[in-house]
């Protein structure tokens, strides 16, 4: 029997009731697994909490070292602010980083409000916004994010339309805060569009291998996808944005055998380990 863990948990936004919430669901889960050891856990519960913050999430991208690669895997700059809206300007000088700046609420907790993001033209509405927060330098990227979805040791990556550039001259024209539409959610696939092939071309295979290897390990999750963009006028300079457990996994292409080869692939492994261990005794 296999037991797969919901990702969605009701939690208000204040940190702390967050924190309590995410520790007793731990343990709720944790307790089950100890009174059921049949049951097959996919993935640990605290490993699942630690993509529910946006800082703690792009981590294992930050420690990474993947150069040698065929290209480069970065985290865009950026600060947490978690009180006193006042401060955030200066903050963000004090952290020399540079406008636009995408603000994104710092604890991803499934609701609505957790996926308002918005981007910041100016100094001073960045007073307005309403922390935790973390706020990221905007990386110009042609439009397209890559969403790459991880299924066990299976990847598959899906174009999606995604925020345009900002050219230096519209920056000098435009101010104050835009909310940002989840493009890369309701259009639907980028892969059939007409695009510039150094915008539209996949991240190179060895390099996502790299990265979806570590990210598995240094995670401890197998089933989670990546947003990835490419840094404008470069052909091999990408940045991680986002990384979310147990993705929409419907708008994958050929999701039905992925999903059916890694769970035939988890039934074999347990089978193996079992007769492995009546052979021992
Ligand atoms: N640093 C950035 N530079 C440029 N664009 C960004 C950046 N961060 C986010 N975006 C844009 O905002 C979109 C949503 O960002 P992100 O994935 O971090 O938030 P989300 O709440 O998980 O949204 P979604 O559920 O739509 O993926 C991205 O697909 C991309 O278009
Ligand atoms: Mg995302």
């Amino acid at each position: 029997m296999l037991f797969c863990i919901s990702s969605q948990v009701n939690v208000s936004q204040a940190l702390c009731s967050f924190q309590l919430l995410a520790k007793e669901w731990c343990e709720i889960i944790e307790d089950y697994r100890h009174k059921h050891p049949e049951v097959t856990v996919l993935d640990p519960p605290d490993a699942i909490q630690h993509l529910r913050n946006r800082k703690s999430m792009l981590q294992g991208v930050v420690d990474l070292n993947l150069s040698d690669c065929h290209g480069k895997v970065g985290v865009p700059r950026q600060i947490v602010v978690t009180k006193d809206p006042s401060s955030i300007p200066y903050e963000v000088t004090k952290a020399g980083l540079k406008l636009p700046l995408v603000a994104k609420p710092l604890l991803v907790d499934g609701t609505a409000k957790s996926h308002k993001l918005f981007v910041a033209y100016d100094q001073l509405s960045l007073a307005e916004l309403e922390p935790p927060l973390v706020l990221q330098e905007f990386v110009n990227h042609g439009g397209i994010v890559f969403k790459v979805y991880i299924v066990g040791e299976s990847i598959t990556v899906v174009k999606r339309f995604s925020l345009p550039n900002h050219g230096k001259r519209d920056l000098s024209k435009v101010a104050g805060m835009y909310p940002v539409p989840r493009v890369s959610s309701y259009l639907s696939s980028a892969e059939d569009a007409d695009l510039d092939p150094s915008i539209a071309e996949h991240p190179p295979r060895p390099l996502l291998e790299k990265l979806a290897t570590e990210l598995r390990r240094r995670l401890g999750l197998r089933l989670f996808n990546i947003d990835m963009i490419r840094e404008h006028g470069t052909r091999d300079v990408f940045y991680v944005i986002d990384i979310n457990y147990f993705p929409g996994y419907g708008k994958m292409p050929d999701y039905e055998r992925v999903f059916t080869e890694f769970l035939l692939s988890l039934v074999q492994s347990k089978y193996k380990e079992s007769t492995f261990l009546k052979s021992s005794f």
